[in-house]
């Protein structure tokens, strides 16, 4: 449905997206994820077809719609964008809004499309009413079933909830992944929140400066990141220094462990490894202790700050159910608890 194939954008010579590649099918959510200036935005906007490209192509259904003497406009394309700073036409009401881009549509069928989609973001009833009638939520839910009234090929969502609360955000996020599946729509929203592009996307791709590191679902990128700045970007988590010993062992200060041999490690390699704050297991019977440093109580669970000792002063993080509850400067049993090693050479 979507391709695009090594595809490089710049603005005057400065490249900000660099060889980018990746595919969704029909029916698919992705999400570009990553920090502001990585080139989510600029990656998106060429999409829509607003920005030519120097490099590659952009596929879309079975025909090139940019390359670099090619760049199809954005109605011929059959796509629909969300911006942040969504605006809903305030002089139309709700009704007026959705059916605004169905030209062609009959008096009954923009009816019932307009019934079908205000059922499905839990919105029936508010036809007649006014943008400025509406909370900001509910503007933003007509915004978004607004950009899919017409059954456009693509939607591109560019960080569609970043004017709401964050409670907001996370029920929208779910609300409009169950309506995009529903449409069986086929999507691609830029975000810099790892929580919204988790709950949102099927795939996510991370970039950084440009380049897209990793494309893959959720679980694959917290659990086999491919390389030290996917492992930072996506979740909490800190690297402990360690070095590869003579039985082929990482020996560190949480211990030594055996290391398979398919990681491609040699004797006396210095590497780092991810302990996540769910990998360290408060334990009161452990010979391990550590000293609390800070606490962020999240209800459910606290999340520790740990300093191991004067010796190896590195610090740690520990996930520990809420009520395992510790002073600052208490010293507290850990154990780790590692299913699978994240590890990478050191810097
Ligand atoms: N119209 C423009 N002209 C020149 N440079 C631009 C333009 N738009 C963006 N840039 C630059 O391109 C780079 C990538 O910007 P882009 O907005 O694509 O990143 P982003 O990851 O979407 O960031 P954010 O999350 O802050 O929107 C940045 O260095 C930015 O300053």
């Amino acid at each position: 449905m979507l391709r695009l194939n090594n595809v490089s954008l710049a603005y005057q010579d400065k490249i900000v997206v660099n060889n980018l590649g990746f595919e969704l099918s029909v029916g698919q959510i992705g999400c570009l994820l990553g920090p502001s200036g990585s080139g989510k935005t600029s990656a998106l906007r060429a999409i829509a077809g607003f920005e030519p490209i120097i490099n590659g192509e952009i596929w879309l259904r079975e025909q090139i719609v940019s390359d670099n003497k090619t760049n199809l406009s954005t109605q011929k394309r059959r796509v629909a964008v969300v911006f942040q700073d969504y605006a809903l036409f305030p002089h139309l009401n709700v009704q007026q809004n959705i059916t605004f881009g169905l030209t062609s549509w009959n008096k009954q069928q923009k009816q019932a499309r307009v019934d079908e989609l205000l059922q499905l973001v839990g919105l029936t009833g508010i036809e007649l009413r006014f943008p400025h009638e509406l909370s900001g939520g509910q503007q933003q839910r007509v915004a978004l079933v607004r950009a899919m009234a017409a059954k456009p090929d693509l939607l591109l969502l560019d960080e569609p909830f970043s004017s709401l609360d964050s409670e907001l955000r996370e029920g929208l996020a779910k609300d409009l992944r169950a309506i995009l599946k529903h449409e069986n729509a086929t999507a691609l929203m830029v975000t810099h929140d790892q929580k919204e592009a988790f709950s949102m996307a099927d795939v996510v791709g991370v970039m950084h400066d440009g380049r897209l590191l990793q494309w893959s679902n959720a679980y694959a990128l917290y659990h086999r990141p491919v390389d030290k700045f996917v492992a930072s970007f996506i979740g909490d988590g800190v690297f402990i220094q360690a070095e590869i010993d003579k039985d082929l062992q990482i020996n560190s200060s949480l211990g030594q462990f055996p290391i398979d041999a398919s990681y491609g490690f040699n004797i006396d390699d210095k590497v780092e490894f991810l302990v996540r704050p769910d990998d360290i297991v408060h334990d009161d019977n452990s010979r391990t202790v550590a000293k609390v440093i800070s606490k962020d109580f999240k209800g459910s669970h606290i999340l520790y700050e740990l300093q191991l000792n004067r010796i190896n002063p590195e610090k740690l993080l520990c996930l520990a159910l809420s009520h395992h509850d510790h002073k600052i400067g208490e010293n507290i049993g850990i154990r780790l608890d590692l299913e699978h090693l994240i590890i990478f050479k050191a810097e």
